[in-house]
């Protein structure tokens, strides 16, 4: 039964797999972008760098979105170095952005709004 959720999910997330494009692309970034959210130079894909306490509360938040992206069967680029978590996302399989990246980082969002005394 799980495997079968399991699948479920990601055949919702495949199909999220559209690369995003004109006026909903524009409404949808403009929506990250005012949450801190930038667009990377030279390829498709958003990026943000997030700090913590330190590196025990960068890693539990890490967990969560690691979780999280297991499954959507989508997986962030990201570097950790002690408190700092820096965080790129794209849709490899379509070369840019989709609905998954947006999913995918508005939960990111949320979950760091919840760590306190950062
Ligand atoms: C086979 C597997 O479903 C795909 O490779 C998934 C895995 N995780 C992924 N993660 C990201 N960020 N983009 C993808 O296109 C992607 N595709």
């Amino acid at each position: 039964m799980r495997l079968y959720f399991r699948s479920l999910g990601r055949m919702a997330s495949q199909a999220k797999r559209v690369k995003l494009s004109g006026d909903d692309r524009t409404s949808k970034l403009s929506n990250l972008k005012s949450t801190g959210w930038s667009e990377v130079d030279g390829r498709d894909a958003i990026y943000k760098e997030y700090l913590f306490k330190d590196f025990n509360q960068a890693f539990g938040f890490m967990s969560r979105v690691a979780l999280k992206a297991e499954k959507m069967d989508h997986h962030p680029e990201w570097f950790n170095v002690y408190n700092k978590v820096q965080i790129t996302l794209s849709t490899h399989d379509v070369g840019g952005l989709s609905d998954n990246d947006v999913t995918l980082a508005q939960f990111i969002e949320s979950v760091a709004a919840t760590v306190p005394e950062k």
